[in-house]
């Protein structure tokens, strides 16, 4: 697990290590300034010129920095500085005091085609507003550079806390940020514009009592070890699922959903789907069958199903029609296990907030960004200026855990923690994905994990199967179904 933090959270953590820890701010930058110099180095940049643009504030500081480590290391190295000096922050006159002494070469102009590298050190997390005027027409005349740009922090322009450009932004190959992942680097477009990012430890260490809330995390391939099988244990020990998916029409959802599911390690699995796929699961005889024909009514085998099951998944190719609609009725009143809602399903919960609220156990919600916004009223648009605070706010009201599926899907219980998926691919953009996506989440919450853990582990899974499918097959070719096997293969190796 991995912590991320918005702009605004790192500023108080440079100021806590700077104020309480005593750690001077200009060790933190000599810190800073080292990282910099030593990730430019490992990529194996062609350093035969480098520029450093600095702006007025400690980003353009560590920029500064940065030129005497490499002039003194040898390479040749020039410094514009684009900051009004009475904006200098005592840092940056300091560092340019010492970079004077060193004799590092500071430029008022500069042609960018001299030049093998450019170092954006305008602005980090301290950027308040759009950036206009000269500024923004060098930041625009930086897009069409040859050679490499390396971001200190951040790329200036990148709002640090959701991503957005604010009003242009340095398009970075290589982002080296500071202490933590900022939530900017990873949300899009901001995601686009960093590059690769690394993350450089200059010694500022987070204690969790200090941040404001809520407090943002990720997971890694190691986190997956969570999930790993009782040698010991037996079919009924890694959980029961009733899946209510599939209608007359739509067969495929149930089938990849099902699978997921049995592909991650739950123990078994009932299907409540239209008598018309039976044919289909000739091909999945480990699932059972609870199979209905037009507007029956199956209330009573639906309730020996949740007597049965451990955990309760509805949603994925049901429809929109009365009979899926008297099913969700059915699961939301009779229901006691903990639910997953997906797909159509959520379609039809406008209305029925309420009884979602009053569901006697967890239940996680997945829609994308459209199916959020058709149940909320909050466009996407909106969702996307505040991903971390409106998916937290919505899962409170609603009393759910919610995964607002995107590029970078966020997860929240309503509480103060708050997770960001970084796994997966454009690849997995394509039809049935979502149904395998609910699958993984039901098999981790039939294996016993509380709905919050069960979704984050099940998206980042979900993305970690993507991004190994799109190495074996490409990610224009990958099909949801290869994420099944992909995912078999990566719980395999933790
Ligand atoms: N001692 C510290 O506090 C440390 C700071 N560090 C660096 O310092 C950065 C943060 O420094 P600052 O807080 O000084 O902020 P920045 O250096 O990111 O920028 C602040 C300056 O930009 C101006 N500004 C903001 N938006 C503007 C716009 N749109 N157009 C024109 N001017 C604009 C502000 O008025 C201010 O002068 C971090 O990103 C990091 O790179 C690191 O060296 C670690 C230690
Ligand atoms: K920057």
């Amino acid at each position: 697990m991995e912590r991320i933090v918005t702009g605004d959270q790192m500023q108080l953590l440079d100021k806590y290590t700077i104020e309480e820890m005593g750690v001077p701010s200009l060790v933190l930058m000599e810190r800073a300034g080292l990282s910099v110099f030593e990730a430019i180095k490992k990529e194996g940049f062609s350093l035969n010129k480098i520029l450093i643009l600095c702006g007025s504030g400690n980003n353009g500081a560590d920029g500064v920095v940065l030129a005497r480590l490499l002039h003194l290391a040898g390479y040749c190295t020039d410094v514009c500085i684009l900051g009004k000096p009475e904006k200098f922050t005592k840092e940056m006159q300091k560092q340019i005091d010492i970079g004077k002494n060193y004799g590092i070469s500071f430029v008022k102009s500069f042609h960018i085609s001299e030049y093998t590298v450019i170092v954006d050190a305008v602005f980090g997390v301290g950027l308040s507003r759009e950036i206009t005027g000269n500024l923004k027409e060098i930041i625009l005349e930086l897009h069409k550079f040859q050679g490499k740009i390396v971001a200190v922090d951040i790329p200036s322009g990148i709002c640090s806390r959701t991503g957005k450009i604010l009003g242009c932004a340095v398009k970075a190959d290589l982002t080296v940020t500071f202490a933590y992942g900022k939530t900017g680097l990873f949300l899009y477009p901001g995601a686009e514009y960093a590059g690769k990012v690394v993350i450089a430890d200059i010694g500022i260490y987070a204690k969790p009592e200090i941040l404001p809330k809520p407090e943002i995390f990720t997971y890694t391939k190691g986190d997956l070890k969570e999930i790993r099988r009782k040698r010991d244990g037996n079919k009924g020990s890694f959980g029961k699922i009733l899946l209510i998916a599939g209608s007359k029409d739509i067969f495929g959802a149930a089938y990849l959903s099902g699978m997921a599911a049995m592909k991650t390690g739950a123990g078994m699995l009932k299907i409540c789907t239209h008598k018309e796929n039976k044919v289909l699961f000739s091909c999945f005889p480990e699932a059972m069958l609870l199979c209905y024909e037009d507007d029956e009514n199956i209330t009573k085998e639906l309730s020996e199903g949740f007597q049965w099951a451990d955990v309760i998944g509805i949603g994925p190719g049901i429809g929109l029609g009365k009979q899926a609609e008297s099913l969700l009725d059915t699961v939301l009143s009779q229901g006691t296990k903990p639910l997953v809602i997906d797909a159509d399903a959520i379609g039809m919960l406008k209305g029925r907030t309420e009884q979602l609220k009053n569901y006697p156990n967890e239940v996680i919600l997945t829609p994308h960004l459209g199916e959020f916004s058709r149940l909320t009223d909050i466009s996407i648009k909106k969702w996307k200026e505040n991903p971390i605070k409106i998916t937290q706010e919505i899962a409170k009201t609603l009393s759910v855990v919610l995964v607002c599926k995107d590029a970078r899907t966020v997860i929240s219980n309503g509480d103060k923690n708050i997770y960001l998926n970084l796994s997966g691919n454009d690849g997995m953009a394509s039809a049935g994905s979502g149904d395998v996506l609910t699958g993984m989440i039901l098999s981790l919450l039939a294996q016993g994990k509380d709905g919050l853990k069960a979704a984050c582990l099940g998206v980042y899974l979900h993305g970690a199967a993507g991004d190994l499918a799109a190495k074996r097959k490409g990610r224009a070719a990958m099909l949801a179904g290869d994420l099944i096997d992909a995912a078999g293969q990566i719980l395999d190796e933790v």
